[in-house]
């Protein structure tokens, strides 16, 4: 979508109070005007020799009128004010409303923490909308008011007018082209330095081996090259606006006093009139001195608006229509000839794979790397779609499934990832109905409800996203008490269980797949004694000749 068509879309909802900006602009635009209306007057009078008295009453009346200004000025500034921060507060709610339902194919081709930088962008939007609605309204609406003046002195004046008028059309227009790309590909070559080096600071180890500081640095001299010349290529469009502006500031200026000299020669204008027409004109092209920082944040504003744009567009999870009513142990599974591909990958992940999981049973799943194991996990957690066949949860179609529904019933465990928030806040992630009691049941179970209550603050303790204070296993843990909390119908473990140590296992292992237990249970593992525990083992193949997986 065009960047001005996305502004127009964000600044939708803030319709009424940018029309009442537009309005306190017109009011202050036309009382600052006041003045060289009442200098034409002083003029006229002190040229006359007429009484004092008239002298103070313009005063006094100036007085008022730019009185009147500064006080719909300041009202002005609230308005905007009150833009700015709605406009803050709509982009951050859209985004918290799509960061968890974002289909994670997008998230295959870009980094997800890298493109939520662009939620930065925000600021821009609000800097920049600010100055454009308080100074650029104004200084518009200065142009155009003083502009009509002047023509309403002299007929020459009017053509002056349109001299200046398209003289402004062509700066905008012409020398405006290629500004708005500029300044995009400019925000785009400042985020990709910023991505990187968030990317050297995710990754602490690689880039303490000995050539990780060289490779940190080529990469930002290489990256910092970029900015630099979309920053030199954008600041090159600014200045020949600039630069046109000021000579037409020099030219207007002079051209304003030849004509209107010469019409005062000729007795066809006032020297009232020519005092007030030069002060209108100052007014109109000193604001083309301010036109590099209006149009500088203009440009700023559609690059920061396509930025946000792109995070706003990230597409959306499909979902389904039907809530599955809430039923009591296991859940039935049914994996049904299903095949899956990875976008722009040559080669399948998953063909024909058909399998079945009866409520309750504990079945391990086997196979070497790249067999398409984590991958399955992914459908039956609705993360990814099958693109043949289907899966089924108690006999419905996952794909009808109300995703929020299918999860509350499902749990997935695989990797660890730790929110920043307490123990108690990563057990239960949002689920208001998980007690504390169940929280401390569920990492009881785990083994880790004894090196929690020794943490200074036990359950309540603030976890980093590495997982501190807790150790890198006993953060996985805390993944699957987070799973088995909310007493799913099925739980998949991706190799959650593969790196406990055997006192551990000895304790979680009944509990996950014991009889008590009310779940179905999937454990992909490449531990054999895991595999054995269950109460069948699944090999998932990938033949070398044959580009695919089979069960
Ligand atoms: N996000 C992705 N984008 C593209 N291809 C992927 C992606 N994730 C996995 N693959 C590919 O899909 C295939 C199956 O990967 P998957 O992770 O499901 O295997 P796995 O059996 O879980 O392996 P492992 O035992 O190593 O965990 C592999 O060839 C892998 O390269």
């Amino acid at each position: 979508m065009p960047p001005f068509r996305r502004l127009l879309g964000l600044l939708r909802p803030e319709r009424g109070e940018l029309w009442l900006v537009l309005l306190f602009a017109v009011c202050v635009g036309a009382l600052t005007l006041a003045t060289p209306v009442v200098a034409m007057a002083v003029v006229n009078t002190v040229a006359l020799g007429t009484l004092i008295q008239q002298l103070v009453v313009l005063c006094v009346a100036l007085f008022v009128a730019l009185s009147l200004a500064a006080g719909l000025l300041i009202l002005q500034t609230v308005v905007v004010e009150f833009i700015q921060r709605r406009v803050f507060v709509r982009v951050a709610a859209d985004l918290s409303y799509r960061l968890p339902r974002v289909d994670l194919r997008a998230f295959d081709r870009q980094n997800g923490p890298e493109l939520v930088n662009r939620f930065f962008d925000v600021l821009t939007v609000q800097k920049a909308s600010a100055t454009l609605l308080l100074d650029g309204i104004t200084l518009a609406l200065q142009v155009f008011i003083g502009l009509l003046l002047l023509g309403f002195y002299h007929s020459y004046l009017l053509g002056f007018d349109l001299i200046l008028i398209g003289a402004l059309a062509f700066l905008f227009l012409a020398l405006g082209r290629g500004a708005v790309r500029s300044a995009v590909r400019e925000s785009v070559a400042k985020y990709q330095v910023a991505g990187w080096m968030e990317e050297v600071a995710r990754h602490p180890i690689a880039f303490k081996t000995a050539g990780g500081p060289a490779l940190a640095a080529a990469r930002t001299d290489e990256l910092t090259r970029e900015y630099l010349d979309a920053r030199a290529a954008h600041f090159r469009v600014l200045m020949r606006q600039i630069g046109f502006a000021l000579l037409l500031q020099a030219v207007a200026n002079v051209a304003l006093l030849a004509v209107g000299g010469a019409l005062v020669i000729r007795g066809e204008l006032t020297l009232g009139e020519l005092v007030a027409a030069e002060i209108v004109v100052a007014l109109v092209v000193a604001t083309f001195t301010k036109l590099g920082k209006q149009l500088e944040a203009y440009y700023d504003l559609l690059a920061a608006v396509d930025k946000l744009g792109h995070l706003l567009d990230l597409p959306l999870e499909a979902d389904g229509a039907e809530a599955q009513r809430p039923a009591g142990g296991g859940a039935a599974v049914a994996v049904r000839d299903v095949s899956f591909a990875y976008d722009q990958q040559p080669r399948a992940a998953l063909v024909g794979l058909s399998l079945e999981l009866a409520p309750g049973e504990r079945v391990a799943l086997v196979g070497p790397n790249g067999a398409g194991k984590s991958t399955l996990a992914d459908l039956l957690y609705a993360l990814r779609m099958p693109d043949r066949g289907w899966i089924e949860f108690d006999g419905a179609d996952i794909r009808t499934l109300r995703r929020e529904s299918l999860r509350e019933q499902v749990a997935l465990v695989k990797g660890v990832e730790v929110i920043e928030a307490t123990v108690l806040e990563n057990v239960r992630v949002g689920r208001a109905h998980v007690t504390h009691a169940e929280a401390r049941a569920a990492l009881q179970t785990v083994g880790l409800l004894e090196p929690v209550l020794a943490l200074p603050k036990g359950l309540d303790t603030v976890m980093w996203s590495g997982g501190a204070p807790l150790s890198l296993g006993q953060a996985s843990r805390l993944m699957v008490a987070r799973a088995i909390v909310g007493r799913p119908r099925l739980i998949v473990l991706d190799e959650a269980l593969d790196h406990m140590d055997a006192d551990v296992r000895a304790t979680v292992l009944p509990a996950l797949l014991g009889p008590g237990a009310p779940w179905t249970l999937l454990v992909i593992t490449h531990s054999d004694e895991v595999a054995r525990s269950c109460d069948r083992v699944v090999r998932l193949d990938r033949s070398p000749e044959v580009p695919h997986g089979n069960a």
